[in-house]
This record gives C-alpha cells, structure tokens and sequence, in this order.
C-alpha cells in the first residue's frame, strides 16, 4: 500500500483524500459519493490563534492521551489502491484492530496511524478509518443511507435493539417505539431522580474525601493522603440515576459503596454480579470479538461461554431482566421510563413488544444510561483538576447565578440559563468525546464506514460562549463541525435531551461542592483509560476539599 493520502497543516484537502474514479456530485453511489469530497481546503477550520496551536494535522490534538479517529470499511469493490494502510497485518486481517481492541489502545493506534499516514487508513482489510470532519456528514448525516455494519449485527445476535439492530426499517419501528420517552417533558419528570442521586453522591464523596466510608460495604479504599479514585463512585451514581428513571427502583449503590446487584437469566436463576465489572468486561468482550467474520464472533463466544468474561454480557442483560420483571409486578406512584415502553397496544393500535425485545430495551438504556454519563463526568473532572483556574471560574459563575437554597444541587432550568458551564461541558465533549471510537458503518456495495470526530487545539471553554471577543460567530459556527459527541442522523443519540440533564447537574454540584485536585504525581498514574465502544476512564485518583 502506497501512503499516498497525506495531510499536512495548511495543505489542500484534496490531497487528504485518495484518488477515486471520477464521481459527480448527485451520484447515487453512496460509497463513492463519501470519497469524493470537496477540492478546496475547507474554509471553516478554527483560526491558529483560537486554537493555541498550530492548524490541525488530522487526528491531531493537543492533550497527549486524548486519540480519536473515525474508521470506515470499504468493500472489495472501491478504488482503494492510494490508500494508506497501517501495517501489512491490517491490510489482510482484522486481527490488527481486534487486537488493539483487545487492548483497550485501539483509539491511540489509529491516531498514530493518521499522524504517520495521513487522513485515510486502511486498519482491516477492508475497513478503512477516515479523520477528515468532512467525511461526518456523509457517513452519519440524515441524508445517508449508509446502514450500520455487521460489527453491530453481530452483537445484536438474535435479541437486537435500538442500537445495535441494522435493518433500517427494524430500526424505525423501534425508534417509533421510544420517540417520546426523551421528550423536554418527559426529561423534565425525570429530574427530581437526578437531583436525589446527586445529594447522595455529594454526601458519599465528602465522606471518602475524609478518609470514611459511606457504610460497612463501602469496598473502596481511600489512601493515607486522602486521594482516592473518583471513578467508581460516579459510575454508581449513573447507575444508581439511570435505574430510579427507568424503573423507580434504585440499585443503591451509592448507599453501599458497592455495587453487586442481582442478574436474573431467562429461565429465573439468580446469581450477583458487580455491575460495573459485568458492564466492563461483556462490552469488552464483545467489541474485540465483533470485528471479526461472524463464525469467529461466534467460535470465540462459545469457546469463552464458560468464562466469566465471556458471561458477562448475558450478566449484564439479566442484570437488566432483575429490574425489568420487578417494575412489572409494581407500579410506581410517578411515570418512569418503563411507563413508556409498549407493553400492551396502544392508542394509535400498535401492538405491544415481546418480552425478549423489552429486555433488549431496557438493556440498551441501562447501558448507554450508566456508561457515556459516567465517562462525561470523569472526564470533566480530570480536566477540571488539572485547569485549577478554570474550575475555579466555574465554580464562581455557579455560585453568583444559582440562588443559595439550589446550591449545590440546581434545578435544570436554572444551569441552563448559565452558559459557562454548558461550554465545559462542550468543550470537554470536543476534545474528550466518550465514542471516539469511529462507529463503523457499512456501504451499500459491501461494507462499512464510521467517521471521526476531529479534536483541535486546547481546551478552552471560553469558545463556545457568545459573548467571547476572541472568538468569532463564525468560528463557533464552525465548531459544530468537529463536535459530534452524540452522532447525526437517524441513528444519532435518543438519549441527549436526558444526558445533558443529568450531567449538568451533576457537575455544577460536584463543583460548587468541592475543589478538585489530581492526587500526587503524573497524570498517566492518576488516570487511564480503556477503549471498549466508549473510550472509559478506568481510574481518576484525585483529592477533594469540600466547600458547603
Ligand atoms: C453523555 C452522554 C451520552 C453520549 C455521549 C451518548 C452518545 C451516543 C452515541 C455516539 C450514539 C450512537 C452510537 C452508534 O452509532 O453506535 C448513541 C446512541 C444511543 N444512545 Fe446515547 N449517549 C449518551 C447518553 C445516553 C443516555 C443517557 C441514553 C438513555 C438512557 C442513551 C441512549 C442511546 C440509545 C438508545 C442509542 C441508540 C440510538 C439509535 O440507534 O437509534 N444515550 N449515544
């Protein structure tokens, strides 16, 4: 494979891309139209100085562990003959990617590969990984009608939700289903859930940032110099919040300081399971097995059935059935989320979902509920700590606009009227994007595609606000093209609305309520992170000095 597709700084783009077949705007080949992208450098990337750094090299950010790409299959059947591929291993098997994968680094290895090889790599035989912000739109945008790829439908086996079903129209049944469930309204009942889980977190951190427990089955330890690790105690608190929305039935983890709960399997046998060990190792396991051909997926879950690795996303699931079977012999005083789901025919005379599916359902939502919340959270954390005087600022701007009886725990309405803190949250969703896994798509000739999320320059919240002078409307206009932390198109995010609910609450009382610094020595000691489909923190050690 040549390295033809090079992209340095200031380069024309069109130098970014490999050479196709000619092509015309309006063809109706979707996979050509992907690679035959505009000729001139686009005018909306950032201004240098905005950005602190010299122009993006694609793939290129400034914080050191921060890697994302976007990765694209092609099939047999697209002139691939100038693209770049990352080793000669990636470009006769999958196995580079399934290994990286295994590994948690695949996110950091495609990185590398754009920065050596340039904006589009081949990292399988025949999938290809793209980092140009361009390429979003086409490969994710409402107008394509690129469907997912068979990593997905692999997962999915013969229980497929709305995440991981492919066929487009099994999908808008689906989605028909739950259009509602994350409406304003709907979110905004939700709300006082949030706001209970968030004062038990803040009553839970400020015990651990005093070295106590939160009860005698509190398992995590707090060091001599009162550093700890954050991590798990939000991940109990996404758990703890997606479980009292979708069930009105808290797992309760933050009132233990553990997190076992019971995993029920279809034919009623219950066993405990640690919830976030359960999520972990079954997302890991069937992601690395996912990009291999079905017989292998298949070959290498049964050869692990017996392993509680390979257990753990029918763990997880049935973690998800426990809950689900509880909700529907009581029927909470309030609507919750499982109000919602279809469970006889409804007024418009849909017919009401099988078991099976609701339990797909309900798995989807606790997975994507408890997981890319968290991630967000520490993220911001992490960051935080290490921008002492942008938390500080933060914390101001909350404490002069949220009136002192909403301290630390706000209403929503009243942080949405508080622009500074959406911008962290934005910002930190630019450059720390939860999937920046390049979610992988499959073209109408034979394969697939995912796209990238390009991250530029430093962190500086500041350009998303309005009324900055140092950045243009222009320039926050064109952010938007390297910001796509929720995807486009149909298959984008059905949970957004809930998610940026959740977590600004969240974040403005963990920094109204305490000041957050790294615990001592180097960042990589103090946090790490494990890609699975969401690029997850595995630890953030810090020190937290409670202010109210
Ligand atoms: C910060 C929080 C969140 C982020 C960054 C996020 C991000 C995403 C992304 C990137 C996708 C596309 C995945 C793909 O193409 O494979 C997605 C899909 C989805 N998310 Fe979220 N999500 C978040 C929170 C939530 C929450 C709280 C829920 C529900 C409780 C949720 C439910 C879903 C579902 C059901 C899908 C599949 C949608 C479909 O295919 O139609 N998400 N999310």
């Amino acid at each position: 494979m040549s390295n033809a597709a090079t992209s340095q700084p200031g380069s024309n783009f069109e130098t970014s891309y490999p050479r196709t077949r000619r092509q015309g705007p309006g063809s109706t080949n979707l996979h050509l139209r992907v690679l035959w992208l505009p000729t001139r450098a686009p005018p909306h990337i950032p201004r240098e100085d905005a950005l602190g750094q010299n122009p993006p090299k694609v793939g290129e950010t400034s914080l050191a562990e921060t890697g994302e790409s976007n990765q694209t299959k092609s099939s047999q059947g697209l002139p691939l003959g100038s693209q770049a591929s990352t080793s000669g291993l990636a470009a006769l098997t999958p196995l580079w990617v399934t290994y990286y994968n295994f590994f948690g680094i695949r996110w950091k290895k495609i990185k590398e590969a754009h920065a050596s090889l340039g904006s589009v790599v081949r990292i399988s035989p025949n999938h290809l990984s793209f980092s140009d912000p361009r390429a979003y739109k086409d490969i994710y945008g409402h107008g394509a009608k690129i469907v997912k790829d068979d990593f997905y439908s692999h997962m999915a086996g013969d229980t497929p939700n709305m995440a991981d079903t492919v066929d487009p129209a099994d999908h808008a049944r689906k989605r028909k289903y739950f259009s509602a469930v994350f409406s304003a309204k709907n979110v905004g009942m939700l709300e006082p859930r949030v706001q209970i889980c968030v004062q038990k977190l803040i009553q839970c951190l400020k015990l651990k940032s005093q070295g106590q427990k939160v009860a005698d089955t509190d398992r995590f330890e707090v060091r001599r110099d009162v550093s700890f690790d954050v991590r798990p105690w939000l991940n109990m608190f996404t758990f703890d919040a997606i479980s009292s929305m979708m069930w009105s039935d808290s797992f309760g983890f933050l009132d233990c300081g553990d997190d076992t709960c019971i995993s029920q399997s279809d034919d009623g046998n219950k066993k405990t399971v640690n919830a976030m060990e359960t999520f972990g190792h079954g997302v890991w396991f069937a992601v690395f097995s996912a990009h291999l051909p079905l017989w292998a997926y298949k070959a290498i879950n049964y050869l692990a059935s017996g392993l509680k690795r390979g257990q753990a996303s029918g763990d997880f699931g049935n973690m998800a059935r426990y809950k689900t079977m509880q909700r529907i012999e009581s029927t909470p005083e309030e609507p919750d989320i499982f109000s919602q789901f279809p469970l006889q025919t409804d007024k418009k005379g849909r017919p009401p979902l099988p078991m099976w599916e609701i339990i797909a359902e309900s798995t989807i939502m606790m997975n994507a509920g408890n997981d890319t919340t968290q991630t967000t959270l520490t993220n911001n954390i992490m960051i935080l700590a290490t921008h002492p005087d942008i938390q500080t600022k933060l914390r101001l701007v909350l404490l002069s606009g949220v009136p002192k009886e909403e301290q630390p725990v706000a209403s929503y309405a009243t942080l949405s009227q508080i622009p500074y803190l959406r911008a962290v949250l934005d910002e930190t969703f630019r450059v720390l994007t939860p999937q920046r896994f390049g979610l992988p798509r499959r073209t109408v000739v034979i394969s697939t595609i995912a796209v990238y999320s390009q991250r530029l320059g430093k962190w500086i919240p500041e350009r998303w606000l309005a009324d900055n002078p140092d950045f243009s409307a222009e320039e926050r206009r064109n952010l938007k093209d390297f910001f796509m932390p929720f995807t486009a198109g149909t298959r984008a995010c059905i949970g957004r609305n809930l998610a940026y609910m959740e977590v600004s609450i969240a974040l403005a009382a963990l920094v109204m309520a305490f000041e957050w610094k790294m615990a001592d020595g180097p960042l990589e000691k103090n946090f790490g992170q494990f890609e699975r489909i969401t690029s997850n923190p595995t630890f953030l050690n810090v020190k937290a000095k409670p202010l109210m």
